[in-house]
């Protein structure tokens, strides 16, 4: 099976790009405090809460569904810790449902039997659940996703959890873009310095991708009005800058049966790839140039121009990157799965001509590293503007928590952090 996030964008058409941006109001509120688990939230105390209390996060992904059940513990009436998280995901995401939806409701009551593993009986019905979905609903049609979301609305109400109101709905890209945000900056204990430091981050799904940090005021002069999206938490206004882009849906019917062929990939490459309804024969140009260069080029033309550069990044230091930055890393050698670990920009480069250069010598095991690397590189340097030496500290967990925007969505529910 076809297992490439660049694939998808060459489909598809880059991109559909909303950019955000904003300021950072000073007057830090947020207490937080580090415990032996890590860093610790102030939330909101539930009415007719006990010392522990829960929160259940379903990240309806469009390569899988994962459920994030956080704990923490109310030290005093203030400080509340966020002691541990219970993590699941399957796959695949419940776009691939589309046509069945009652089997989206099966992923989300098996992902439950996690939940009431990790929440005591007696929690239960305090504890609230909920569903934000991703690129994967975003793409399929309005009608086709709803279906989708009726299903789970109609798991999560038989289940034994709280149901808030707009318990399930799909996320925007700004709204996913902040939350991560909060969470990478809360679990690194930044939210808590009374400094403005604080750490941006990249994400790159299987259909958009997310870049969010606190920008100079330069950034923000120079940015239209629209590019400006603020959230309040505790008494704090925090303005970012935040862009996202989304794979537009463009299925193009006349290239039905025909060879899709790619110079990022071996010559002797040939896989039926089913995509938006149809089948496409993908493969190398049998004839024509590969390697780096030319699949740099194609990589070009659905990144170049269609994503804004603010000028600040050129002289950024260092960005968190997750998701496929962490996954296409651990495949192409350059960290270790367990560990992460940082790596500048150039060495997705020079990763990237390494194997691009010997298609042959990966055609067997790693097909796509090739065109997913390279699409990695392109996009950090000609996409967004990073220098070589940008670091990028490549962790799919701090604290042993996941680094997702799931953490910051369960924020938004206890704190209602109001992203505008
Ligand atoms: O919470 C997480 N933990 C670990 N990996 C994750 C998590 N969320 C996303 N990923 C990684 O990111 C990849 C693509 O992200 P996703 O399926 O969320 O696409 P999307 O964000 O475009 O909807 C997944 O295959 C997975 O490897
Ligand atoms: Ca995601």
């Amino acid at each position: 099976m076809v297992k490439s996030r660049s694939l998808h964008l060459l489909f598809t058409g880059w991109c559909h790009c909303r950019y955000s941006l904003s300021v950072f109001n000073v007057g830090i509120g947020l207490d937080l405090s580090v415990g032996v688990e890590g860093v610790l939230p102030s939330l909101a105390r539930p009415a007719n809460a006990s010392r522990i209390f829960h929160g259940i996060v379903f990240d309806a992904g469009s390569t899988g569904t994962r459920i994030h059940v956080y704990t923490f513990i109310q030290k005093d009436p203030e400080l509340p810790l966020l002691e541990k998280e219970t993590f699941q995901s399957v796959k695949p995401g419940l776009s691939a449902y589309a046509d069945t939806p009652e089997t989206a409701g099966e992923t989300v009551r098996q992902l439950l039997r996690v939940a009431k593993k990790a929440v005591p009986h007696v929690e239960w019905e305090r504890t609230p659940v909920v569903l934000r979905a991703t690129a994967g609903l975003r793409l399929l049609p309005p009608k086709k996703a709803q279906a989708l979301l009726d299903e789970v609305e109609v798991a999560f109400e038989e289940s034994p959890f709280f149901v808030p109101d707009n318990s399930v709905h799909i996320m925007n890209g700004t709204d996913e873009g902040i939350l991560a945000w909060v969470t990478v900056n809360f679990l690194t204990g930044q939210l808590q310095a009374k400094t403005k430091k604080t750490v941006g981050t990249l994400d790159l799904g299987g259909a958009s991708t997310q870049i969010t940090f606190l920008p100079k005021f330069k950034t923000i002069e120079s940015a239209p009005p629209d590019h400006i999206a603020r959230f309040d938490l505790l008494s704090t206004t925090y303005e970012l800058y935040t862009h996202s882009c989304t794979d537009t849906h463009q299925t193009d019917s006349s290239l039905e049966r025909k060879v899709f062929e790619s110079s990022c990939l071996s010559r002797k490459f040939r896989e039926d790839w089913s995509f938006g309804g149809l089948t496409y024969k993908i493969s190398g140009i049998p004839d024509g140039s590969t390697g780096f260069t030319e699949c740099y080029k194609e990589m070009l033309k659905v990144v170049k121009g269609v994503i804004h550069q603010p000028p600040e990044l050129q002289d950024s230091n260092t960005f968190y990157a997750f998701s496929y930055y962490f996954d296409i890393a651990v495949e192409a050698g350059l960290i270790d799965e367990r560990r992460g670990g940082m790596v500048k920009v150039q060495d997705y480069s020079i990763r990237a001509k390494e194997v691009c250069n010997k298609l042959s010598m990966y055609l067997a095991t790693k097909p796509f590293l090739c065109m997913d690397i390279t699409y990695i590189t392109c996009l950090l340097k000609d996409g967004f503007g990073f220098k070589d030496e940008t670091i990028l500290k490549l962790t799919q967990k701090v604290n042993n928590v996941e680094t997702s925007w799931a953490l910051g969505a369960i924020f938004d529910y206890f704190q209602n952090i109001k992203i505008h």
